[in-house]
């Protein structure tokens, strides 16, 4: 997959650009607080309709065009796929509603015809990696459920729908629960939703096993590589709702139990899930919320079995973040067929000098790559003389 026009409108920093995107490697470069992040951010927003650090989309509209009631933030990617030529459009749209409000609406054209962020979902693909990306093995349980949904939306049709189907079917759950813990009521009026959540939740569940196994065998490739064989690393999904539960008394994972799961399908799943359900409904009702089930899985990062989220030091922590998103972007290649657009920003200055060099051989067999930073002195004059070189300036992208 090749991105080679992008224009954005009213996009942060960007009232309008307009840039084409030749050769293989683009370096931005520029000083901090040109707009280089944020046009990372525009490609991956492009990919995944939802951005890594914005709160919510008002963000992303220009400081400056967001103070009227009505606003138009545009972002179009020409992109090409083997031989055939695509556009995308994302259309922020802020209202003005009643007498002081505003609304936003958002609307999504892939070659010129509308269609829901669900259905748009993996027609474009992109990996993005950012320093503050670390996040993802040492904060808390639901960056890492970010992370996996982004990746596996993006990788698998349906599971974002499973995902949207699956949110609201906790949330009307977690209120009836609420109710019936209040007011009382028949526990029977549970069964619809626990259908729901049973259904939808083991897509989510099925498609995270294989997902997490998948990238496994890629990371711990690749972090070998990284590492020069010094760190074994592994991934282990702890899914809330464990449809292989471990032997009673048994507490540490055995190293084959990834691929147990791997061999229950999703009606497996979703029975085992709902016949949990209903044994623990009592204590449901008496907590008044959804207790088990994929908003409460948890995946953890380990290197040489030492648990690196709690345990990493700063450099064994970003090298298996490395490790992870490159094995997503072979994992989007084997799932898609193509190459998504990877998106590294200031990557190389956190690296060590071997590392840099092992990372950027890795892009040698990348079909698309761009990648920011303050410093063009970081990268080697052979791989400058490969690439193209954009200098960003107070949201103005030249070709240099
Ligand atoms: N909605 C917005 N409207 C206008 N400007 C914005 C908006 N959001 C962010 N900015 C500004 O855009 C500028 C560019 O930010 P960006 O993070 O892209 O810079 P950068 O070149 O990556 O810098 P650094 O090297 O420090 O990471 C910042 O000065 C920021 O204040």
């Amino acid at each position: 997959m090749h991105l080679s026009h992008l224009s954005l409108t009213n996009f942060r920093a960007f009232t309008r650009l307009d840039m084409d995107l030749p050769g293989r490697i683009l370096l931005l470069v520029g000083d901090n607080a040109q707009g280089k992040t944020s046009l990372l951010e525009a490609v991956y927003y492009l990919a995944t309709f939802s951005s890594f650090h914005a709160q919510n989309d008002r963000q992303l509209i220009n400081f400056v065009a967001g103070q009227s009631a009505q606003a138009v933030t545009r972002l179009v990617a020409d992109y090409q796929v083997d031989t055939h030529k695509h556009r995308l459009e994302v259309r922020l749209i802020l209202e003005a509603v009643g007498a002081n409000g505003t609304r936003l609406r958002k609307e999504i054209l892939v070659d010129g015809v509308k269609r829901s962020a669900n259905e748009a979902l993996g027609k474009f693909t992109a990996v993005i990696l950012l320093p503050q990306m670390t996040h993802i093995l040492e904060g808390g349980p639901e960056e890492r459920r970010r992370y996996l949904n982004l990746a596996i939306s993006q990788a698998i049709p349906g599971y974002a729908q499973a995902l949207a189907d699956y949110t609201q079917a906790i949330t009307q759950r977690n209120a009836l629960l609420k109710q019936l813990n209040e007011r009382g009521g028949d526990p029977g009026q549970l069964a619809y939703w626990d259908e729901m959540v049973a259904s939808r939740g083991a897509v989510l569940i099925y498609n995270r096993i294989h997902a997490i196994e998948e990238l496994e065998r890629l990371a711990a490739r690749t972090h070998d590589r990284l590492t020069h064989g010094a760190e074994v690393l592994r991934l282990v999904y702890h899914p809330s709702f464990d449809p292989l539960p471990m032997p009673e008394g048994q507490y540490t994972l055995p190293m084959q139990t990834t691929l147990q799961r791997t061999s229950l399908g999703v009606e497996k799943i979703r029975q085992g899930f709902l016949q949990r359900l209903s044994e623990i409904r009592g204590e449901e009702i008496a907590r008044g919320v959804t207790t088990i089930g994929p908003h409460r899985d948890e995946i953890r990062f380990l290197g040489n079995a030492i648990d690196l989220g709690d345990f990493g030091s700063r450099g064994q922590v970003r090298t298996t973040l490395l490790s992870l998103k490159l094995a997503e972007v072979d994992w989007l290649k084997e799932k898609t067929g193509h190459w998504p657009v990877l998106l590294l920003d200031e990557t190389l200055a956190e690296l060590d000098l071997q590392r840099r060099a092992d990372l950027l051989e890795y892009l040698s067999h990348c079909e698309q790559a761009l990648l920011t930073t303050t410093d063009l002195h970081l990268f080697s004059e052979e791989f400058v003389a490969q690439s193209k070189v954009c200098r960003v300036e107070s949201g103005i992208v030249s070709l240099e």
